[in-house]
C-alpha cells in the first residue's frame, strides 16, 4: 500500500484494534496518546467525546510529524463516555469509583457517546458523534459484587464492558452495538471510505502477511 494510504489507529485500547480488525482493517501502526481527558465545566458529554477524540487525533498526528522518516497517514482515533443524563461516569479505575457506576447504572438507561475523528494524510479533520441508549436490569448485591470481583470494569468508561459479562445486565440497547465497545464500525468505515481509505483492499489483504511483517 503506498505511503498515502496507511493508516495510524491513535488508541492504547485493546478493544478498538480488535473491533478494527474485525472490520478486515488491519492498522498500520498503533500509536497511543496521553491527553489530559478530564471534562471541563459544565461539559455536555457529547462535547466530550468529540473533543477527546479530535484532541487524540490531533496529539498522534503532531507527534508523528516530528519523526524523522515521517510519512502522511491516515490517523483515526476516538473516545467513549458514559453518561446518565448530563453525568458523566468516570473511566473506574478504582473499586468504589466502579461500585458506584455500577448502581447508578441499575435499574436505568443511560447513553453511550463515542466521538470518532480522522485526519487524512492531507491534513483534513473529520468528526462522527454517535449516541447509543443502553437499558441495564436493576442488579443484585451479589451481581454487584461478582462483577466487581470479576476485574472487567478495570479502566472502561462507566466501569462495565457490555462485550463481557456485563452483556447480560443489558436489557435493550438502542443504536450501534459496537458504539459501546469503544468504535461504531458503520460510521468508522463510512469515514475512512469517504476520505478515499481503501477499505475494500483492506478486506482482500485479511491474511495475507505484510510486507516487511513477520
Ligand atoms: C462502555 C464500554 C466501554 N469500554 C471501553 C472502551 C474504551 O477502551 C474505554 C473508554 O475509554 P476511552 O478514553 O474512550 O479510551 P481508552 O483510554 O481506553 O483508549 P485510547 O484513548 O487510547 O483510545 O472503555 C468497553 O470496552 N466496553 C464498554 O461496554
Amino acid at each position: 500500500m503506498s505511503a498515502e494510504k496507511k493508516l495510524v489507529l491513535a488508541s492504547g485500547s485493546p478493544r478498538r484494534i480488535e473491533l478494527l480488525q474485525q472490520a478486515g482493517i488491519e492498522p498500520d501502526r498503533v500509536f497511543p496518546t496521553d491527553i489530559d481527558e478530564t471534562p471541563l465545566r459544565a461539559e455536555h458529554p457529547r462535547s466530550l467525546a468529540k473533543r477527546l477524540a479530535r484532541e487524540k487525533a490531533e496529539a498522534a498526528a503532531e507527534r508523528l510529524k516530528e519523526e524523522k522518516d515521517y510519512e502522511p497517514s491516515f490517523v483515526l482515533a476516538a473516545d467513549t463516555v458514559v453518561a446518565v443524563g448530563r453525568r458523566i461516569l468516570p473511566k473506574a479505575e478504582i473499586l468504589d469509583e466502579a461500585a458506584n457506576c455500577l448502581k447508578l447504572l441499575s435499574g436505568r438507561t443511560h447513553r453511550v457517546y463515542s466521538g470518532i475523528c480522522l485526519i487524512t494524510p492531507d491534513g483534513k479533520l473529520r468528526q462522527r458523534l454517535v449516541e447509543t441508549r443502553v437499558r441495564f436490569k436493576r442488579l443484585s448485591r451479589q451481581e454487584l459484587d461478582a462483577y466487581l470481583a470479576s476485574g472487567e470494569w478495570r479502566g472502561k468508561a462507566g466501569a462495565y464492558g457490555v462485550q463481557g459479562l456485563a452483556g447480560s445486565f443489558v436489557v435493550k440497547l438502542v443504536g450501534s452495538y459496537t458504539n459501546v465497545v469503544g468504535l461504531p464500525l458503520y460510521e468508522t468505515v463510512s469515514l475512512l471510505t469517504g476520505d478515499g481509505y481503501p477499505v475494500l483492499f483492506s478486506w482482500l489483504a485479511v491474511g495475507q502477511p505484510k510486507p516487511g511483517r513477520k
